[in-house]
């Protein structure tokens, strides 16, 4: 399993003019690791993926993939590092089928980027993966659905299979849970697994489920204020006084055993 790190950011700021909204932190991803960025409302997480995905240019600190610093690097560059991340350089055409959307987003990176219309040889190899992708999160029975009725639920799996087709080393999940309905959320969890266990991807996530991380994360990072409050494992996180202060409250929960 994990070996060696993947990422890792090194007293990494973001200002928005008065306001720090990511300060000094120091993250370190290792490879194969399913590691979960949890904390309060406003504590700085997406900031945090926008700075490593490259959206934000960081006020002061640097960023390092597989010891290379990357701060500098244009989004785009960073994905063809391995680094993914939905929504950041393809977006959802509402009017294109389920199909054509991770048909695009498998093309994305490659030297078709972003062409509708390409050779035939290179298309079926397109075409497969995202039917492959499709297949694998159980989405294939909507492949022909345009992208603009699906449910909020549906447009998340969606935005996971456009991901995946681009497979990218580390996959940045913000929130996959979000708007999908509670009865997804074990589908959503075993998926999660199979990425990593099957694909070997390591996976940086963000997630408010706290159930969730419990359940998935190997290394779980506590911000607060922008400022990482703790970091550890799942079992670690659940027993620091201090974050049961600052965002876990009066919950009392326990990690899940598998
Ligand atoms: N573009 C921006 N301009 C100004 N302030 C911003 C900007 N983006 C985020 N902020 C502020 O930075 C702080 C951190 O926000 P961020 O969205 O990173 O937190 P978060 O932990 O992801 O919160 P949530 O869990 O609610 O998504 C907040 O105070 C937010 O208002």
């Amino acid at each position: 399993m994990p070996g060696g790190i993947l990422l890792e950011t090194r007293e990494l700021t973001k200002d928005f003019g008065g306001l720090r909204a990511v300060d000094r932190v120091n993250l370190r991803v290792e490879v194969g690791a399913i590691h979960a960025l949890i904390g309060p409302n406003g504590a700085g997480k997406s900031t945090l993926f926008n700075l490593i995905g490259g959206a934000l240019r960081p006020s002061a600190g640097r960023i390092f993939y597989r010891g290379q610093d990357i701060t500098d690097l244009p989004p785009y560059r960073r994905a063809h590092l391995g680094i993914g991340r939905a929504y950041q350089l393809i977006h959802v055409f509402p009017n294109l089928s389920v199909l054509e959307n991770v048909r695009l987003a498998a093309q994305a990176l490659g030297p078709d980027n972003f062409r509708f219309w390409v050779p035939a040889g290179r298309l079926h190899r397109y075409l497969d993966r995202a039917w492959a992708v499709l297949h694998e999160i159980g989405m294939a029975e909507l492949a022909d659905l345009p992208a603009r009725i699906l449910s909020h639920g549906h447009r998340r799996w969606l935005e996971i299979a456009m991901l995946l087709a681009q497979e990218p080393e580390l996959m940045l999940l913000d929130e996959p849970a979000a708007g999908m309905a509670l009865e997804q959320i074990p589908r959503l969890i075993r998926l999660i697994e199979e990425i990593h266990q099957r694909r070997g991807r390591t996976i940086l996530l963000i997630e408010h489920k706290i159930d969730l991380v419990m359940r998935l994360a190997h290394r779980v990072t506590v911000l607060h204020h922008g400022r990482v409050l703790a970091e550890g494992t799942p079992e670690e996180i659940a027993r620091d006084e201090e974050v049961q202060r600052a965002y876990l409250g009066e919950r009392t929960w326990m990690p899940s055993s598998n």
